[in-house]
């Protein structure tokens, strides 16, 4: 690789640095190398940690990690969340602030109770962090207060990681900004930022336009911009595109990125599968290989109906569209939820009539409280009232009014042959899941389960529970234990050819080709309605959404949708 003046200066420099440059200008290509660099000067014992947001791109960093540093030197890098390291934090070290042991309420656990609640929930979790009890938003506040109040913790730390690497720095939250500057103390701190790409601001609390100043400010570091560097789409137009929609100034609409617009009776879901299939074969041709793809969507509810229309193979106007073989990207909560609802099936056989339907009512009321606490779900309270009322009619000895409740209880009195296999048992408890609604929708989201990468370790632990008979006694506490941690730390899915997700997690990937689809209800890509301050937002999450393409962008818009780029230069309908 060809390193230019700038890139040289940041391999030579010490002390705390501050690398900007916009999407693709190579931040995370020259974190990786500078590591490599810092790792052949540390200590065995001494490891550098390269923090960043989600699974999927410690997934996508980690895989790049075999171009830049030599096998030996590997695993004294470690690419981690910052949920994932604030964890471990709080549960190695949680106790020194409550005197008890730290639990760790996983976000499941966190969303029922959280419905439950009366009252402000913030201030709750604070109160529960009191009692040793810590929920995800609390775990970056607790390691922060930890490492502020003991020098020989951040002594601890800054040993094992002379460097630490943060990276979309422009959108840590106010605690995540502590734990570093924290480390800062004693440790090398590089932070790699694009304030364009500030996505989590008014979406998640505590980020703050000010960010990088605060970083100048308190950390003095030197700064380095890559700002005018593209080697992600070089030449194709595609980042000038980006930037123009993000200014919503005027552009030429370069070849790289075309516009699909529909209108009934053609829907965004088959238009989508369309797109992927002809996108898929355009650049199969032009780099001679499978290319990697990804479709992102203004919400995952409209994601997922775009997942279940395109893994079935349908023919339109004489057109045959093969079934997409792809990842879809998906809330892992509710899937975990609905898994408990499964696994309490698996524990029918051993209760007592009574406290099967009842056992398995809670869980199907559980899965909607955490449906609930997701802003998307209205009419989950309904479904959580409904199910309460069952589980009240059903202990009083009347009939329950709802499908969902007089399904349970039709089910329970079949009774369930299970056979010792996890994996059959688990398919064969999943199918009693029908007869109304509410239990359709769980049993496709336990579908998702497969997604989590915990199934080796649900049968490993499923199988310890058979009783050897007719029953897993326990499944449900097993299931549990198994998913808190995968919710959390779990590695998502191997890439596949073909990923689906929302527009919000798709920053720091990056793909051959992007497909950017639009509902006609859903939540639109802009709309010129909103306050001005959430269309700049959403002007920045578009472009995230566009430059994370290497080769080709493909917008799926309805006919009549609102242009993101002034009309005068709007972009020709195809
Ligand atoms: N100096 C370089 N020479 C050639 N290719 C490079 C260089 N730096 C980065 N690249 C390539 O350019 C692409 C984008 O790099 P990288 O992911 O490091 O950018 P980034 O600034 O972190 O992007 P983003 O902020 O959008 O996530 C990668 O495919 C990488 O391999």
């Amino acid at each position: 690789m060809q390193l230019d003046d700038t890139r040289k200066q940041i391999l030579a420099a010490s002390g705390h640095l501050l690398i900007q440059g916009g999407p693709g200008s190579g931040k995370t290509t020259i974190a990786l190398l500078k590591a490599a660099r810092t790792l052949e000067t540390l200590a065995a014992e001494q490891h550098v940690i390269f923090l960043s947001f989600s699974r999927a791109a410690v997934r996508q960093i980690s895989d790049r990690v075999g171009e830049h540093l030599p096998l030996a030197i590997r695993p004294h890098l470690e690419v981690r969340t910052f949920h994932a390291f604030f964890l471990d934090f709080v549960r190695s070290h949680g106790h020194m602030l409550t005197g008890t042991s730290a639990v760790f309420l996983a976000p499941d656990g966190e969303r029922q109770r959280q419905a439950d609640h009366e009252g402000d929930w913030d201030t709750e979790t604070i109160k529960l962090a009191s009692r040793g009890i810590f929920v995800f938003d609390q775990l970056a506040a607790t390691t922060a207060t930890l490492l502020e109040r003991s020098p020989a913790l951040r002594a601890l730390y800054s040993d094992r990681y002379p460097l630490v690497i943060v990276d979309e720095f422009q959108d840590t939250n106010v605690d995540q900004w502590r734990v570093i500057q924290a480390l800062a103390d004693t440790s090398t701190v590089i932070c790699l930022a694009d304030p364009d790409q500030r996505i989590y601001e008014g979406f998640v609390k505590g980020v703050d336009e000010e960010r990088l100043q605060h970083a100048v400010t308190a950390l003095r570091p030197t700064p380095f911009d890559l700002a005018g560097d593209n080697h992600r789409s070089a030449g194709n137009g595609i980042l000038d595109y980006g930037n123009a929609v993000l200014r919503n100034s005027p552009a030429e609409q370069p070849a790289s990125v075309q516009y699909v617009r529909y209108s009934f009776p053609h829907t965004p879901e088959v238009v989508t599968h369309h797109v992927i299939v002809h996108l898929q074969a355009l650049l199969a041709k032009q780099l001679g290989r499978e290319p990697t793809i990804v479709v992102l969507g203004p919400s995952s509810a409209f994601v997922a109906g775009i997942s279940e229309a395109v893994s079935a193979e349908q023919t339109v106007n004489g057109t045959q569209l093969p079934a997409v073989d792809h990842e879809l990207v998906w809330d892992p909560v509710l899937a975990a939820a609905a898994g408990y609802v499964v696994a309490s099936i698996l524990e029918w056989p051993t209760l007592p009539r009574d406290e099967a339907i009842t056992t398995t009512l809670r869980r199907i009321a559980d899965f909607y409280r955490v449906k609930f606490t997701d802003k998307q779900a209205k009419t989950a309270r309904s479904s959580i009232k409904a199910t309460n009322n069952a589980i009240q009619a059903f202990s009083d000895g009347k009939t329950p009014r709802t499908k969902t409740g007089k399904s349970v209880i039709v089910e329970v009195d079949n009774g369930i042959q299970l056979t010792g296999n996890p994996v059959t048992d688990w398919q064969l408890a999943r199918a009693r899941l029908r007869g109304s609604t509410e239990l359709s929708e769980i049993f496709d989201k336990a579908r998702m389960l497969r997604l989590l990468h915990a199934t080796d370790a649900l049968a490993w632990g499923l199988a310890d529970a058979w009783d050897g008979q007719s029953s897993y006694p326990g499944a449900t506490e097993i299931v549990r234990r198994v998913l808190a941690d995968e919710l959390v730390d779990g590695r998502p899915a191997e890439p596949r050819a073909v990923t689906l997700m929302n527009m919000h997690k798709s920053k720091g990937k990056e793909f051959d080709g992007v497909i950017i689809a639009e509902g006609v209800h859903t939540p639109k890509l802009i709309d010129p309605d909103w306050d001005e301050k959430r269309i700049i937002q959403q002007r920045r999450v578009i472009r995230v959404a566009i430059t994370r393409a290497r080769h080709k962008v493909f917008f799926v818009r309805p006919k009549n949708a609102f242009p993101l780029v002034p009309r005068s230069q709007h972009p020709p309908a195809s």
